[in-house]
């Protein structure tokens, strides 16, 4: 080895670093042998790559780096102040990136050589501005697998990367605990075509046995964080259906051959039960007729000749003895030491319904129902993740469940399960791949809502059921998204119970709920599309990103309609954030940014006299106008169908006039008296107000202006500090927190105690004299703050939230929740510990007909005091 004088320079070498040369100079004399070099960039030691090197696939994980989009505003510095949640928080390295999960064939390790390097990330993930020259730089990674130690001299050579090793089964082991601890819907159990995901309590997990079926199957007893042992293996795995299958079909790829067993017939090729006993079941030993006897007995007939066997059946034959082979070695030796739990992992499996119902059916026969196999969704992804965790440096380990989204970018419903092709660079190559894979064709057109697949079949000695056309392999591969490494969400303090917590009100594993939400979206994409090019000026290129996401989000929408569970269990928040998140995805980052500075500008006009009409009234009709005022204003919603065809026949403040005219108790949920009793008591009994009051915010416009401001202010008003908390990221015409500071300097113009608490909150300081970050000391008032989620969603899904919203949280004994998303489609049913008022209009027939036996344009008004 040339220069092993590099790594003895960055410590031992079970540390490798990449290195930042941006910026270098050489420090001292030029002329010096060995000048030092200074690396001003260069903050922190971490790598940024990965590899688990198998017999038949390599697997590469990575990191990039999120730009970096905290732009520490005023606003932000200034909550910190106020609320003062920690600022030494530990610091992780790989804070604010995406861990992404890419495979390739072994034999084609050239396109991973060249994927590494047209990604760049040979030296830290395209952070430099040296190229070839790095090459010298014997850069160390972490690797594992067999090809860790075979092709090491290859890395070297074409890459000047160094491959750390080590060591394939504690990799495997650390990637599976990894997952199964950190990432919310990873084990599934499939049966009979059925996915359910199943929630494994993280201090509940050991022991348990891990099945990786790669090229061979290794079998390992997992008992806890670096405590395993591989029990077994067997030599008739993966490499051996593929290999095999090669042979006896001529298949050109391992995907076609599992495509050809899905309309393949194995009775044409095993000898059953019941060939053996003319027809009939061996039931004293529990044997019926279909039972498999022989797997390819059959195919001894002298009647045929070997080109009468169907390479369908061929494969389907091999694909059921493989499984049942490898499923009766496991259940056995979790027999042998008394586990429980059977994983399985490894690319065998290829998200491929069939062959994990062919697994479970297994399992199920030779446990007697048992024991029960379970299937990871980063399947065979485990041994890169856990050669990626054991640099030492990442703190990956540390991170926790709500601190990671998963994310599906444009390309999942296309390249799920697939081997990667070339890397798409920038937004151009994104849109021209886009067009290029759904053909030509300008229309924007939605999806057409597809009836849901049949299974493959039964997976037991059955003959599938139905064969063939109906389940593409690639159909049924299973997506892994790009992991979001956020550490600083936090799950909101004052829930309830986090364990019983489920934010989706409405069940989309139901059909006919999921194809009415998938309509839904579908017919509003053509608006969204007209809005969002709109937004970015209606240039050609701004069309042209618009079509490209429209295509993008059908694309989602039909292959969840196809595979709902596709991307994790799936729920309407989830359905409703990749959205927008696929709007950003194509550079639309505000959709909806004129509509909402209209309506603002429109609502705040009115904002005087609403403020004056109110205070002509006494406690008790106020506090009811004051309800009244949210739930009618709330009725602006973009993502309502039937508002928005409401928007083209008034102005939004005749709108908003109807809309409070119309208002008329009981509500379909009406608990205002509670409400009322509790702020304003009853007789002389005058309650004390609430400390701290978390309003969660939805649309700009009336909703906000003529809605919760006022609102807030009677709190305010009554001495409750008042956190306005909404959104981070545009969605919809929902306010974000970036907006709202100039909102309520535009109100406060038009009322003092709205002046006076955002002054006291330091929500004024630009407008001010005053010194920034130094709120007035003497101001009489509580404070009016603004935090924002953590979300770019209309819903909100209290496990993940903003650290600065659960810092609010600490001390405040109230929250209100209002509008659709927020209230309804998430937390209708969510408790807290703290009183919590939840507000919303029900825009929508089906919603209204389901959830609370109602119409369109109901209230809901629940309050639901701390027990
Ligand atoms: N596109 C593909 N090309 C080849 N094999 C595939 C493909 N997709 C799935 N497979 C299956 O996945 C198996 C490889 O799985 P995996 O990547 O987990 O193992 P490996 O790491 O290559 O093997 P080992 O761990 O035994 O060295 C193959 O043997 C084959 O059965
Ligand atoms: C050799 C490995 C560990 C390489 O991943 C794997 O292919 C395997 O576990 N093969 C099975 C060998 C056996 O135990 O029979
Ligand atoms: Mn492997």
């Amino acid at each position: 080895m040339a220069h092993t004088g590099n790594s003895s320079m960055h410590g031992s070498s079970s540390r490798p670093q990449l290195l930042d040369l941006s910026k270098a100079e050489i420090q001292g004399n030029v002329e010096e042998k060995y000048p030092s070099i200074l690396l001003p960039n260069q903050s922190h030691d971490i790598s940024y790559l990965a590899l688990d090197i198998g017999g038949s696939l390599i697997k590469l994980m990575y990191f990039s780096r999120h730009q970096d989009q905290s732009t520490n505003d005023k606003r932000m510095r200034n909550v910190k102040n106020r609320l003062g949640f920690p600022s030494n928080r530990r610091s992780y390295p790989i804070l604010g990136g995406r861990l992404h999960f890419v495979k390739f064939e072994t034999t084609k390790i050239n396109e991973c050589l060249d994927f590494i390097y047209s990604k760049r990330l040979h030296f830290g993930g395209g952070e430099s501005r040296y190229s070839d020259s790095s090459t010298e730089l014997n850069v160390v990674i972490k690797a594992t697998g067999g090809g860790a130690h075979k092709f090491a001299d290859l890395f070297k050579e074409r890459l000047g990367l160094i491959l750390d090793k080590e060591d394939e089964m504690s990799c495997l082991v650390a990637g599976a605990n990894f997952l199964l601890k950190a990432i919310r819907h990873e084990a599934f159990t499939h049966m009979e075509g059925q996915k359910e995901f199943v929630q494994i309590d993280p201090n509940d997990l050991f022991p348990y046995l891990l099945v990786n079926i790669g090229s061979g199957v290794s079998m390992i007893k997992v008992d806890g964080d670096g405590k395993f042992e591989r029990i077994s293996g067997t030599n008739v795995g993966g490499g051996t259906y593929w290999g095999l299958g090669r042979l006896l079909t001529k298949c050109e790829s391992f995907d076609e051959l599992l495509e050809l067993s899905q309309k393949g017939d194995n009775r044409n090729t095993d000898m059953l039960v019941g060939d053996i006993y003319g027809g009939m079941d061996y039931a004293k030993i529990g044997l019926s007729a279909s039972t498999i006897a022989s797997s390819f007995g059959k195919a001894t007939s002298e009647k045929k000749g070997l080109e009468d066997y169907r390479p369908e059946d061929i494969s389907l034959s091999l694909l059921r003895m493989i499984s049942y082979n490898i499923a009766q070695i496991a259940y056995l030796n979790a027999l042998r030491f008394g586990l429980k739990r059977i994983f399985f992992g490894g690319f065998f499996i290829r998200g491929h319904a069939y062959t994990m119902d062919a697994i479970s059916f297994a399992i199920h026969f030779w446990s007697n129902g048992a024991a029960q196999a379970m299937f990871l969704r980063h399947e065979g992804f485990l041994g890169a993740l856990g050669a990626f965790m054991s640099y030492e440096k990442h703190g990956l380990d540390d991170l926790m469940v709500h601190q990671l989204v998963e994310r599906f970018p444009m390309g999942a419903p296309y390249t799920g399960g697939n081997i990667h092709g070339p890397p798409l660079r920038d937004l151009n190559e994104k849109i021209s791949w886009m067009e290029k894979f759904l053909q030509k064709g300008t229309e924007i057109t939605a999806p057409v809502p597809m009836t849901r697949p049949g299974t493959t079949g039964l997976g037991g000695f059955e003959v599938p059921l139905s064969k063939g056309s109906i389940l593409r392999s690639d159909a049924s591969a299973l997506n892994v998204g790009v992991l979001h490494l956020v550490p600083t969400l936090e799950v909101f303090p004052l829930l309830a119970d986090l364990k019983m917590y489920e934010p989706n009100t409405i069940d989309l594993s139901d059909p006919n709920e999921l194809e009415y939400w998938f309509k839904i979206l579908s017919e509003n994409l053509p608006d969204l599309v007209a809005k969002a090019v709109a937004s970015e000026g209606g240039t050609d290129d701004a069309k042209r990103r618009g079509d490209a996401f429209a295509r993008a989000f059908s694309a989602h929408l039909t292959r969840l309609m196809e595979e709902p569970a596709a991307y994790g269990k799936l729920g309407l928040a989830r359905l409703l954030e990749m959205r927008e998140e696929c709007l950003r995805e194509f550079h639309f980052f505000d959709a909806y940014i004129s509509i909402k500075q209209r309506e603002n500008e429109a609502s705040i006009a009115v904002l005087p006299d609403l403020l004056m009409e109110l205070d002509s009234l006494d406690e008790e009709t106020r506090l009811l106008t004051l309800i009244e005022g949210v739930l009618a204003a709330n009725i602006f919603d973009w993502g309502s169908r039937a508002c928005v065809d409401l928007y083209l026949k008034g102005t939004i403040i005749e709108i908003y006039r109807m809309s409070r005219n119309k208002m008329q108790r009981p509500w379909r949920v009406d608990d205002f008296d509670v409400f009322k009793e509790r702020i304003l008591g009853t007789g002389d009994k005058k309650p004390p107000p609430h400390r701290r009051a978390l309003l969660f915010v939805d649309n700009s416009g009336a909703d906000i202006v003529l809605g919760m401001l006022p609102l807030a202010r009677e709190l305010l008003r009554r001495g409750t500090e008042v956190v306005l908390v909404a959104n981070s990221l545009p969605a919809l015409n929902d306010v974000t927190a970036m907006e709202l500071p100039d909102i309520v300097a535009e109100a406060a113009k038009h009322c003092d105690i709205l002046r006076r608490a955002a002054e006291s909150g330091g929500l004024l300081v630009d407008a001010m004299s005053t010194t920034l970050d130094s709120p007035r000391e003497n101001s009489s008032s509580v404070p009016l703050m603004v935090v924002e989620n953590g979300c770019g969603s209309p819903c909100i899904d209290f496990r993940q939230v903003s650290s600065e919203l659960a810092a609010a949280a600490k001390d405040a004994d109230l929250i209100i929740l209002e509008g659709m998303g927020r209230a309804l489609h998430t937390n209708l049913n969510a408790q807290f510990k703290c009183d919590a008022l939840k507000l919303a209009m029900v825009k929508n027939q089906r919603f209204a007909e389901k959830l609370i036996k109602g119409n369109i344009y109901d209230c809901i008004c629940k309050y639901e005091p701390a027990n």
